[in-house]
């Protein structure tokens, strides 16, 4: 299992001292989807050049254009991009066809996906690999976790690497490791701490069972 630091509302000198301060607890940095809104991708290039050992997520959130979206994210230096479920499939083969081009990989974000049976089996007839379940922030100011939808997708996905996302912080990771996903995404409960260093001490060490 993995920790994924989502960094959102952060512009880019303050991402990449947080980034400094927590790197030993973090396994991929999230390059989050207002970060690229307010630096562009310039903040992938510069998480890749300062955190060379790291796994970069550039959170795309690609609805269309696939193929060109991903290769923006690829070339700046991200190993993984994400496209919206419920986008047409049309847009997530063309990542994928982005991702063999690049040899890189795509995230499948379920964010208000209908139906999560019906379209996690047709995602992965498409040969997708990587699912990640997601509660966006709006939502959860309604209470919403994405603890159900976690459940519902690793027992219906035959084949794919799963991430969750959606609120997660040191109160209630350990639900969420309970139910063995490849990949836990913390944003807010992170780098809104009191102590985001060691809050994310706190739960790569629960993740990594240290
Ligand atoms: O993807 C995200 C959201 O849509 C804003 O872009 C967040 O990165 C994701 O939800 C993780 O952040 P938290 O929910 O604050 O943990």
């Amino acid at each position: 299992m993995k920790l994924q630091l989502a960094l959102d509302d952060l512009n880019l000198f303050d991402a990449i001292n947080l980034g400094q301060e927590v790197r030993d607890y973090v396994d991929i940095f999230e390059i989050g989807t207002p970060f690229i809104l307010k630096e562009g991708t310039d903040a992938i290039r510069e998480f890749r050049k300062y955190f060379p050992e790291k796994e970069i997520l550039a959170d795309t959130k690609i609805v269309d254009a696939g193929k060109y979206e991903s290769q923006l994210a690829f070339e700046a230096g991200a190993d993984y991009c994400t496209v919206i479920a419920i986008t047409d499939d049309l847009t997530i083969a063309a990542c994928l066809e982005a991702c063999k081009e690049y040899e890189k990989h795509v995230f499948v974000d379920t964010i208000n996906t209908p139906n999560l049976d019906t379209r996690v089996a047709t995602l992965e007839n498409m040969n997708v690999d990587r699912i990640s379940v997601h509660v966006g922030v709006d939502e959860q100011t309604l209470g919403r976790t994405p603890l159900d939808e976690l459940r519902q997708v690793k027992r219906i996905a035959n084949c794919s690497t799963i991430s969750v996302a959606g609120g997660i912080d040191v109160e209630t990771i350990d639900k969420y490791i309970a139910e063995e996903p490849e990949i836990v995404i913390v944003g807010s409960g992170i780098t809104n701490a009191a102590s985001p260093v060691g809050a994310a001490k706190t739960i790569f060490n629960k993740i990594h069972k240290k």
